[in-house]
């Protein structure tokens, strides 16, 4: 695996900032400006009582070393489920995880300053072990968001929150969400993988939906800087573990389902069963459902919710349509009608069809949580990009109509879809038109991740060949496993496409190599996609980490395309 991404290749980026503008780390001010995710917290500390949590958790429980006992001596002033993340006076969790108990840490959350732990019956001993006050409740994951709730008093109460689950689409929405409340006079907190931010201060994601513990001191922290509304991604996974339980969300929009995360759910039922309980009433009052995509429709006609629909398409029967679509290379427009006669023509700076659908169920959630329509288009419409996605990349000396060089954070194969199609969308000659030549080809260089769903590597192969000129198949994220092995079985799903209708396929496992590769062997006219990374800043490769900027590694090469253009007199600039 030596050398598959190698480690000179390192990022020396913080993670992108606001407006999609990265700026260098090196320990400056912007570094200073972002916190870890582990410091997701209030500024203020207020002491709960834990005869209180007892009471909450009723019957079910009981407080040890008195079993049956209803009153447990004692407060809490936070609360976490990491032993690593202690502070003094915390609440820790000990929850059963994947791999071991979170019991195991008791000790450790003992000496970082825990006050009290509340475990399951399995992690009774070892929490009662530490003489710390002990409540043991049958499934404490499942009590968990309430609990969180409950230790910073209810934090996202007064807080207009929106939600945002789907596979594809999450982060593109919840920043058109957080662009059309601002419009709106908010002042906003956004939650996602790219960028958490609470008012003033922002977070470095290590999920894209926070544990429970982590969100709900995020939301005391949005409550302390004023956040009147917010805009989070919530994932299948945070659905499927009850990481949103204890908030409740004004809207919640369904962008789509396409497979992904089978290495977590059992198959693409009960991936869509998670997704489906952000639409319950317990967690929302409201969905917006995407009527273009299959599941979005059945899930509008079960969700036990009211239910609003939206079509990019037109389609007659949504409540609300997007009409006269127009698609650019930088952006697009359409035509908003909704119920009632509701009327209002869009812009949005942001290519490709799949981002007509964002923003139209971003506008229509804006409406539904009482934004001005106006302000809400106006919002969406000053919108410049998240980080990351359709990301384009410059470098040194670039040349007007040379080779286009895009990052973006597909690594699924639906998004890789959407991104292929949405560039042949605007690529000259249309959709169906394969180019052989060099000039206005489609190539995309991509790879899939190890130790994950590997029913997603022949399609995403299949993707690439199908929709790609020149396809340039890499590693992403191999952790513990043979990159080869991954790359002979999306392999094989490329060369399902009938070579007639193929891409040229070229197998290039080191990462780096795979991105010069491509920008180097490119022709002007040509659009290059680095596609599975987007905005992150490392490659997971065996137990490490090692920087990997994609961004970085593909600037340095269209430097170093200009130089050697430059140097063999082939631009005007020679
Ligand atoms: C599958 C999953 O979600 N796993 C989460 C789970 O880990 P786990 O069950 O394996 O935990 P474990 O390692 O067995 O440890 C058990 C318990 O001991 C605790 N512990 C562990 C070690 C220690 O030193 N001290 C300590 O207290 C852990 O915090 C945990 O509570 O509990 C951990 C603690 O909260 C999470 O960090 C971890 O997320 C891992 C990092 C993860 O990668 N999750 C991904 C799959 C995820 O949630 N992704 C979604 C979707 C992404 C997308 O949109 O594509 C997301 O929302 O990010």
């Amino acid at each position: 695996m030596t050398g598959t991404v190698p480690a000179g290749v390192g990022s020396t980026r913080a993670p992108a900032a606001e407006g999609g503008v990265a700026e260098p780390d090196g320990g400056g001010e912007y570094a200073l400006a972002v916190r870890s995710a582990s410091s997701m917290r209030p500024e203020a500390v207020q002491a709960r009582p834990l005869s209180a949590l007892a009471s909450l958790l009723g019957p079910s429980s009981s407080a040890v070393p008195s079993p049956g006992a209803r009153v447990v001596r004692g407060a809490v002033t936070g609360v976490t489920l990491d032993s690593r993340r202690v502070r003094r006076g915390d609440l820790y969790v000990a929850v059963a995880g994947a791999s071991r108990h979170g019991a195991e840490f008791a000790g450790a959350a003992l000496a970082a300053g825990a006050a009290a732990i509340l475990t399951d019956p399995e992690g009774r001993d070892a929490a009662v072990a530490t003489g710390l006050p002990v409540l043991v409740v049958p499934d404490p994951r499942a009590v968990l968001g309430q609990v969180a709730s409950w230790v910073y008093g209810k934090p996202a109460a007064g807080i207009t929150l929106i939600g945002v689950t789907g596979t594809s689409g999450k982060s593109t929405s919840t920043f058109l969400l957080e662009a059309g409340l601002r419009a709106a006079g908010h002042r906003t907190g956004l939650v996602g993988g790219v960028e958490i931010r609470a008012g003033d201060v922002r977070f470095t994601p290590d999920l894209t939906t926070p544990e429970a513990t982590d969100l709900q001191g995020l939301f005391a922290l949005m409550r302390e800087q004023g956040v009147s509304a917010a805009a989070m991604e919530v994932s299948s996974h945070a659905l499927a573990l009850g990481r949103v339980d204890g908030l409740f969300y004004d809207v919640s929009i369904f962008t789509n389902l396409s497979q992904d995360h089978l290495d977590f759910h059992r198959d693409l039922d009960d991936y869509f069963a998670a997704k489906a309980r952000l639409f319950t009433p317990e967690l929302s009052r409201l969905g917006v459902v995407n009527a273009d995509d299959a599941h979005g429709r059945e899930l509008a006609g079960t969700a036990k919710i009211p239910i609003t629909t939206f079509s990019a398409s037109g389609a007659p029967e949504a409540d609300w349509r997007a009409e006269d679509v127009r698609l650019g290379s930088t952006g697009s427009r359409f035509r908003l009608v909704g119920p009632g006669g509701v009327e209002a023509d869009v812009a949005v700076g942001l290519p490709g069809p799949f981002n007509v659908a964002n923003t139209l169920g971003a506008l229509v959630a804006l409406v539904e949580t009482g934004v001005p329509l106006q302000a809400a288009v106006t919002g969406v419409g000053e919108f410049t990009g998240v980080p990351g996605r359709m990301e384009r990349v410059r470098g040194d000396g670039d040349v007007p109509g040379d080779v286009q060089v895009i990052v973006d954070y597909a690594h699924k194969p639906g998004a890789v879809e959407s991104v292929l199609n949405s560039l042949r969308a605007v690529l000259d000659d249309g959709p169906d038109n394969r180019r052989a030549e060099p000039g206005g080809r489609l190539v995309v260089v991509l790879g899939c991740g190890g130790d994950r769903d590997r029913g997603k590597r022949p399609m995403m192969g299949e993707a690439a060949a199908r929709l790609a000129d020149v396809a340039i198949l890499t590693s992403d994220n191999p952790r513990t496993e043979d990159p080869l092995a991954i790359l002979a079985a999306m392999l094989e799903g490329a060369l399902r496409v009938p070579q007639q209708e193929r891409a040229h396929v070229v197998v290039e496992p080191d990462r780096a190599a795979a991105i010069r590769l491509a920008v180097g062997g490119a022709s002007p006219g040509d659009v290059v996609v680095v596609a599975g990374k987007g905005h992150e800043l490392g490659q997971y490769v065996g137990g490490e980490v090692i920087p990997f900027d994609d961004r970085e590694v593909a600037a340095a090469a269209i430097a170093e395309r200009n130089r050697a253009r430059r140097a063999a007199g082939e631009t005007a600039g020679a």
